[in-house]
């Protein structure tokens, strides 16, 4: 397509992502939206550059590998809230899946010094972690500041958005980044939600993250960002739960407390749960029968930030080529 109106549907980081890769590509873009994405499940994430529980895709690791690459660019500006931090995948079988590690330059397997008891290897790397509350506003400011115009409202089907989006005053093209409710806004019953719940603590001066999914007690990881810690947690699949738990909360803490000692015996700053938007393969595609050409960008599970500027590059190529 050449440069047109485009209007995206949802301001999580998928749809802020998308966004700034069109505009800068020259299409005139309005983002739509009935939640900022503080106030969505990009908001509650850890956030750590690692492929947990994604769909599948035959573009995973370019997708992974593109977005890595431009975390890693980003970290290279302290106001983007991205740091490049060492940390530890643990391992709890010999099978564990590690083609994640494709999309990663470096990494080497952990020794048994720096594994938790119980685990069977582990692979450690510098990875990207991302300070949610720093970054969502930065990567916001950096879509205005290329153009993108931002526009409040819930909308019921993608076909209303044929009579117009707002300032834009019409639209070429719709992309659908609206995370868990992508499914009901294209007739797509397949996103289902895996509930996650995760608490924050204060920095006890930690600077390594470590995860560990298949801990015996359940979902184990410790994320350290600017200033504070995020502890998680739970994978429910199916759950539509967005109550935090305070059984749930005390078994995370005795998991992560057993990885991370020197978290033990601090106070709880907040909790929250997420719904990660769910489906057993990510969606991107060209969706046709619609009264406008629509783009589906959806599915990405717990590994949405992971993915986000990959699946956004992918996105801007499609309507190019639409
Ligand atoms: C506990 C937890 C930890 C996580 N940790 C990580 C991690 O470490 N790394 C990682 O990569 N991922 C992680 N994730 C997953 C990640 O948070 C998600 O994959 C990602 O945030 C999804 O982003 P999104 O933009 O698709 O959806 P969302 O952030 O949910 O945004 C959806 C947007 O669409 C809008 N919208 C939806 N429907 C409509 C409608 N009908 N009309 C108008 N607007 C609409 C909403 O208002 C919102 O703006 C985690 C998730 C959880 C729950």
């Amino acid at each position: 397509m050449v440069a047109g109106r485009v209007s995206v549907l949802g301001a999580g980081v998928m749809g802020l992502s998308t966004a700034h890769e069109l505009a800068l590509r020259g299409h005139s873009v309005t983002v739509i939206a009935d939640r900022t994405a503080e106030a969505s499940v990009s908001g509650v994430a850890a956030a750590l550059w690692f492929p947990h529980r994604s769909g599948a895709s035959p573009f995973l690791v370019p997708w992974l590998l593109a977005a890595r690459r431009r975390f890693e660019q980003l970290a290279a500006d302290r106001g983007t809230g991205v740091d490049l931090r060492p940390g530890t995948v643990v391992e709890r079988s010999a099978d564990a899946d590690r083609s994640w590690t494709e999309a990663v330059p470096k990494y080497r397997e952990a020794t048994a010094d720096e594994l938790p008891p119980g685990a069977v290897a582990g692979v450690r790397a510098v990875l990207p972690v991302i300070s949610m509350p720093h970054y969502l506003p930065w990567l916001r400011a950096r879509c205005a500041a290329l153009g993108v115009r931002f526009a409040t409202r819930t909308v019921g089907r993608v076909d209303d958005l044929a009579g117009g989006a707002g300032r834009a005053g019409g639209t070429d093209l719709v992309v659908v980044a609206a995370g868990m409710r992508s499914g009901d806004l294209l007739d797509d019953d397949s996103v289902y939600p895996v509930r996650g719940q995760v608490l924050r603590l204060p920095d006890p001066g930690i600077t390594e993250w470590i995860t560990d999914e298949d801990h015996p007690g359940g979902l184990a990881y410790v994320v350290p960002r600017r200033g504070e810690v995020v502890c998680g947690g739970t994978g429910e699949i199916g759950s539509w739960d967005t109550a935090p738990d305070a059984g749930t909360e005390r078994e995370i803490l005795r998991r992560v407390c057993a990885l991370v000692p020197a978290l033990a015996g601090r106070p709880v700053l907040s909790r929250a749960v997420g719904l990660r938007p769910a489906r057993d393969a990510i969606r991107l595609e060209h969706v046709p029968g619609h009264a406008l050409p629509v783009i589906a960008c959806y599915g990405h599970g717990g590994a949405g930030i992971t993915l986000s500027w990959g699946c956004a590059q992918a996105v801007a190529d499609l309507a190019d080529r639409i």
